[in-house]
């Protein structure tokens, strides 16, 4: 049975009082039996991770240097260090880092591989671009973007981590992919890891970002392989955020084989 994960990526939105009011309101009302993590900027983890102590409320950064240790790399900062002030999950790949950032395939990788060297669970996004999706090349672009990570940390790596399918067009346009759209994707993606181990990639959740609301989860939630969301503008409001997490509780993941 995988548990669902309710991710909400506040991106570069807030302050330090919306942010304390925010992940209050969320810790204080969120349901039990799914995980349910937050990804704050940067400069508020720290603080909320201390204010949320006990509340079961799991914290995330949304990225992280592809360099471990230490050293002069001025403005970075390590996976080592995100772990130090309590986050579990890092966001690896977001097609904003890929997009404003250059971020390639193989820097992803990398990153990827640093996040497991501290402990911290990497989800790995991955998404194709309108245009690729209109000339068919969804699955060539998700193939290449998974292929660059498995082949620097290999399969195990999966079984501490996510894979987050976030379909570019449908990030921040109010345009979501349809629930069929989504399971057809993400059975790809596992099909691909089970091509490598198959009761890794039946262990591996898959969440779906892209324009999620409390309105459209629901149908979301029940594709066969859609394990969570990962939210972007509905996590700014605590009863949006909330609602999705109830969705989530109301419809637990199936084993993967039941469905074959
Ligand atoms: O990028 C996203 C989450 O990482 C999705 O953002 P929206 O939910 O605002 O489309």
């Amino acid at each position: 049975m995988r548990r669902k994960l309710v991710a909400g990526n506040w991106k570069m939105y807030g302050s330090r009082s919306m942010a304390s009011d925010l992940a209050g309101a969320i810790g204080a009302n969120m349901p039990a039996e799914i995980d349910v993590a937050v990804f704050p900027p940067l400069p508020y983890i720290a603080t909320l991770r201390a204010q949320l102590v006990g509340s079961g409320l799991q914290f995330g950064a949304q990225d992280l240097s592809e360099r471990e240790g230490q050293g002069a790399f001025t403005g970075d900062v390590s996976a080592a260090m995100l772990a130090d002030v309590g986050a579990n999950y890092v966001l690896v790949g977001h097609s904003e880092r890929r997009k404003y950032h250059g971020e390639s395939n193989e820097c992803v990788a990398r990153k990827f591989a640093a996040a497991r060297a501290a402990g911290l669970t990497p989800i790995l996004c991955v998404g194709e671009t309108r245009q690729q999706r209109d000339n068919g090349e969804t699955e060539a672009v998700i193939g290449q973007q998974l292929d660059a990570v498995l082949k620097l940390n290999g399969i195990a790596s999966f079984d501490t981590a996510l894979v987050g399918y976030e379909p570019v067009w449908a990030i921040g346009s109010g345009e979501t992919a349809t629930p069929q759209q989504a399971q057809h994707v993400h059975a790809f993606i596992r099909s691909k890891l089970e091509k490598e181990d198959i009761s890794i990639a039946r262990r591996t959740r898959l969440i779906y970002g892209g324009s999620v609301t409390a309105t459209n989860v629901a149908k979301l939630f029940a594709q066969a392989d859609v394990d969570g969301a990962l939210v972007g503008g509905a996590a700014l409001t605590a009863t949006d955020f909330l609602q999705i997490c109830v969705a989530a509780q109301q419809t637990p993941c199936a084993p993967r084989h039941q469905f074959r």
